[in-house]
């Protein structure tokens, strides 16, 4: 398959057409340009992906474990051999700098597909002996078909960081991409034909979430949902999948706060928290959006960060010295501004960046903003409390521990946290009181495939990662057998 083609639905081993012949546009963000379109596909597909799946079903379980990590394996070594095609294909599709895309992105993917390889071999069930003569064992068997729905902000990263658990651990996935970023998902899939994945293992449908998302969410056939995406669309699918007995595993969004004590190591914060606010234009989950600054080091930090987030390159994403491309449509550039403007209106000032940037040449009329970094927020309004999910951080100013933390958990959400300080006790209690499934102290991003992954609140439910995904994609069931 070409990227600059139509991109069609991968069902049963084959690419098909969506049954009503529909296509959406793809847009190239840099440009504002059309370049693809993607199957605009409804229940009918839906339908044919899980029919397929389930006839897959009996054999993909009862495929040996060695067999199907060699499988994993075998599909993470085409993908990393063809890592820049796919570098490429992202930056082009999503707006991010390919040097992102080459370095994050399709590594990860790779990774995601390698690791859950090596953890179904190591995936063991609990054993009880309960007496002399009775023993309890507990089996985990794949679900059998799941849905995986994945977003446009790191789009193969997340669309892999699904399947692959859930393949590792013997399921069919029904998939739908985001029909924003469809692109690699459909690479790749017909990359997992030709490493061997049996036809109907992985199917692919591509639409829109409110037709295809929810046909997979209500299918009888779908045993889970893992979604990665808003808050609002999780709540959707909750109230659709929920009602069915489906288990769910949601990673949904955050206000993510970064807490900077005054003894912390101040380069090194500085330059990770450039990072954990703007990185992928701040179209990340865990970028850190609101950086509260101890008293003493105020000035300072406001200053230096001002300074380093003005010199930050916007520009062409294929430019490999771009450190921020464009954001991902038209319609998420046109979402990030308002909330400039009401920033403005809410008593904020706006101290450098939320302008349109126009780069010149092919990128004229791309969907660029630079960098923007906000102060003077009351805590409580909408720009302090809501997900933005752009290049767009504020900052507070706190005196004391109590009052920081007390400060960085006033949101509804809970996905991460930082904590910045050289102080090993401060540390420990304040990554104990946040409220956040994810505290990073000293760091931002730095991550372990085994760890628990996800948030409280209405940042999610359920965790992704090692043993938590491969429970999450297999049922427990408990044997209890009395001896002799
Ligand atoms: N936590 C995260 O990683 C992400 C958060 N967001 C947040 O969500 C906001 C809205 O962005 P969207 O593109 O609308 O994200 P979204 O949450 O609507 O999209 C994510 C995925 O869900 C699908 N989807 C949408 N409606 C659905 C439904 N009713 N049933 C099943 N699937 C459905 C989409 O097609 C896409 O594949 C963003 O501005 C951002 O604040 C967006 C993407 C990722
Ligand atoms: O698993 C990770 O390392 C990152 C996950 C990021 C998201 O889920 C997101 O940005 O939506």
């Amino acid at each position: 398959m070409s990227e600059r083609e139509r991109l069609q639905n991968y069902i049963d081993g084959r690419f098909v057409a969506p049954v009503r012949g529909e296509y959406l546009p793809v847009y190239e963000p840099a440009t504002g340009h059309q370049f693809a379109e993607v199957a605009s596909s409804d229940r009918a597909d839906v339908d044919a992906a899980c029919i397929a799946a389930e006839r897959a079903a009996r054999g993909w379980r009862e495929t040996p474990v060695e067999k199907r990590a060699a499988i994993l394996d075998a599909i993470a070594n085409k993908l990393e051999a063809q890592l820049d095609r796919f570098a490429s294909a992202e930056s082009k599709d999503n707006g991010k700098p390919v040097s992102l895309a080459r370095a994050v992105d399709i590594p990860r993917a790779v990774s995601n597909f390698r690791f859950f390889a090596g953890a179904i071999q190591h995936f063991a069930s609990e054993c009880h002996p309960t007496s002399a003569d009775v023993l309890n064992y507990t089996l985990r068997t794949p679900l059998g078909v799941v849905g995986c729905i994945s977003p446009w902000n790191l789009p193969l990263y997340l669309f892999t960081w699904k399947i692959a658990p859930a393949l590792a651990a013997g399921n069919c996935v029904v998939a739908k991409p985001s029909e924003i970023t469809p692109v690699t998902a459909t690479m790749f899939a017909e990359l997992c034909g030709e490493a061997g994945l049996p036809p109907g293992v992985l199917n692919l449908v591509h639409g829109t979430g409110p037709e295809v998302g929810e046909a997979i969410c209500a299918h009888p056939t779908t045993k889970a949902i893992s979604f990665t995406g808003g808050t609002k669309t999780g709540a959707r699918i909750a109230s659709v999948a929920a009602p069915l007995f489906k288990k769910l595993s949601l990673e949904l969004g955050g206000k993510n706060p970064v807490l900077v004590f005054d003894d912390c190591a101040f380069d090194e914060m500085l330059a990770t928290t450039l990072r954990s606010s703007f990185s992928n234009q701040g179209e990340i989950c865990l970028c850190g959006s609101r950086i509260f600054v101890q008293d003493a080091i105020y000035e300072r930090f406001k200053t230096e960060f001002v300074a380093r987030a003005k010199k930050l390159r916007v520009s062409d994403p294929l430019e490999p010295t771009t450190e921020q491309g464009a954001l991902v449509s038209e319609q998420h550039h046109a979402k990030v501004r308002s909330y400039l403007d009401l920033a403005r209106k809410e008593g904020g000032t706006i101290l450098c960046g939320g302008e349109v940037i126009s780069p010149p040449g092919r990128c004229a009329n791309g969907w660029f903003l630079s960098p923007a970094v906000i102060e003077g927020l009351p805590h409580n309004c909408r720009t302090s409390q809501e997900e933005i999910f752009g290049p767009v951080a504020s900052l507070y100013r706190f005196k004391t521990e109590d009052e920081a933390v007390a400060l960085a958990n006033d949101t509804p959400y809970g996905l991460a946290s930082v904590v910045w300080t050289r102080s090993l006790d401060r540390a420990h209690r304040v990554a104990g009181n946040l409220h956040a499934g994810i505290t990073w102290v000293n760091c931002w991003m730095v991550r372990d495939l085994r760890t628990p992954f996800g948030g409280v609140k209405q940042s999610g439910v359920g965790r992704e990662g090692g043993w938590e995904a491969l429970r999450f994609f297999t049922e427990p069931k408990n044997v209890c057998l009395k001896l002799s």
